[in-house]
């Protein structure tokens, strides 16, 4: 799918997907629930899909009645056939659900599309052999064959926070207490909180220890309601518009939200824009922004809409702790640093570092196509950025927003911005 971009000015109010960070927590402590819960508030994403797809190859069952999920769970422990979970291209759903489904003592095949596969997974192969555990890995699936056992796990702190949640889903379920213990600093952490929130609404008692977690054993998911807020990663793209260009409001958000990429409120303030809370709402004007530093380390998912940010703030932009983003669903720096350079922006990186000089404006005398790369967040920042040029410009590979946000160009189409399907 390929869209074409004019420079638009966009205007009126906008209520953002709900979380999908939140969205895979509610469904899998629901879906481990002895019991029925209700989910209230869940989005539709191929994400959301995979992992409801996920946790019915295990037993739970999901029925939709208007806008409000009804979820009766499954005890992946008495599973008595082999499963097999397609997890499409969701990290999340691979990575939470990998211990949850290996409480089974049965083979579990786990299918991956895209760029899934390559991401890592080592963390959890060496977990599994150090049990003696049979675990093997092709470029399209997993094998794997538990039942896991409680334990003391040790697990680095810098390659992703999903293995330490999808632990955290699976540990109060065995039969004995576990340790969690993270090795070096902890990389989205604000995740990890967001993990320990949804454990503690299904009743789920984890402590914290040490530089980890002790996780009791023999607990039970309780039955619960679990509101789902509106998405801070989605509201990023559609706020750096507003405090470049035109003002633009929010409605129904959480001001009191615990999810990490809220942070984009206060890199935009820092940054010089102006923003206003009213109740639910919030509203974002724009300023004449300058450069800052900016550590990704606990919000990973901004990066790619950071560096459109950074383009447009005149000064030395640097993106700090920026490593993880090279294994996402694309290597998300040198996707950004790809596209970005066909408009002539200064980005540079290291491994760790973008560092971008940013100008005000960009214009092209001929129509520049930009790359999707197969990613949700590049599609969406490449698109934010051709709507702030002074000249037209085309992005390919479009569909790949049906990740995490089907209804992205719906909802620019909704605010007046100028997008068409070539
Ligand atoms: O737990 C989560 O919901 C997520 C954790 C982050 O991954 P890492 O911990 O791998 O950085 C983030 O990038 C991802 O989109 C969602
Ligand atoms: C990296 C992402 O998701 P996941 O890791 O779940 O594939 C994302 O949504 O940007």
């Amino acid at each position: 799918m390929k869209i074409h971009i004019q420079p638009s000015r966009l205007e009126g109010a906008l209520c953002v997907p709900p979380s999908k960070s939140m969205g895979h927590r509610a469904l899998i402590c629901a879906g481990l629930t002895q019991g029925s819960s209700t989910i209230l508030g869940l989005g539709h994403s191929k994400d959301m899909e995979a992992t409801i797809q996920c946790l019915e190859a295990l037993g739970a069952s999901f029925k939709k009645e208007k806008e409000t999920w009804h979820v009766v769970g499954c005890d992946p422990r008495s599973l008595n056939r082999p499963a097999q979970l397609h997890c499409n291209e969701s990290g999340s759903t691979l990575r939470f659900l990998l211990p949850v489904a290996c409480l089974s003592k049965e083979t579990i095949t786990f299918y991956g599309k895209g760029r899934l596969m390559e991401r890592p997974m080592k963390i959890y192969q060496d977990l599994f052999e150090a049990q003696g555990l049979w675990y093997s890995q092709t470029n399209e699936a997993i094998k794997a064959q538990g039942p896991l056992q409680s334990g003391n796990f040790t697990l680095p702190g810098n390659v992703s926070s999903q293995f330490i949640s999808g632990l955290l889903f699976a540990l109060p379920l065995m039969e004995k207490e576990s340790t969690l213990h993270i090795q070096g600093k902890l990389e989205s952490k604000s995740y990890i909180d967001l993990t320990l929130d949804t454990l503690e609404k299904a009743n789920i008692k984890i402590t914290p220890i040490e530089n980890g977690y002790a996780i009791e054993g023999h607990q039970t998911y309780a039955p619960t309601t679990y509101h789902v807020e509106k998405d801070y990663s989605q509201l990023a793209f559609f706020a750096v518009y507003a405090a470049l260009k035109a003002p633009l409001s929010f409605i129904e958000l959480d001001p009191d939200s615990k999810q990490g990429d809220k942070t984009i409120l206060k890199i935009l303030e820092k940054a010089g824009a102006s923003i206003e809370w009213k109740e639910r709402t919030l509203t974002i004007k724009p300023s004449q922004l300058h450069e800052q530093v900016i550590d990704l380390a606990d919000c990973p998912d901004l990066g790619p809409i950071l560096c459109v940010l950074a383009a447009y703030c005149p000064g030395q932009t640097k993106i700090i702790h920026a490593g993880r983003l090279r294994i996402k669903e694309s290597d998300r720096i040198q996707a950004m640093e790809d596209e970005l350079k066909k408009w002539g922006v200064d980005i540079q990186s290291d491994e760790d570092t973008i560092t971008i000089n940013g100008k005000r404006n960009y214009k092209k005398e001929e129509i520049i196509t930009m790359e999707g790369h197969n990613d949700h967040r590049i599609v969406m920042a490449c698109t934010i950025f051709g709507l702030l040029a002074l000249s037209p410009s085309c992005i390919s590979g479009a569909e790949a927003i049906e990740k995490s946000y089907p209804t992205f160009f719906e909802d620019i189409k909704r605010l007046k911005g100028k997008v068409e399907l070539v």
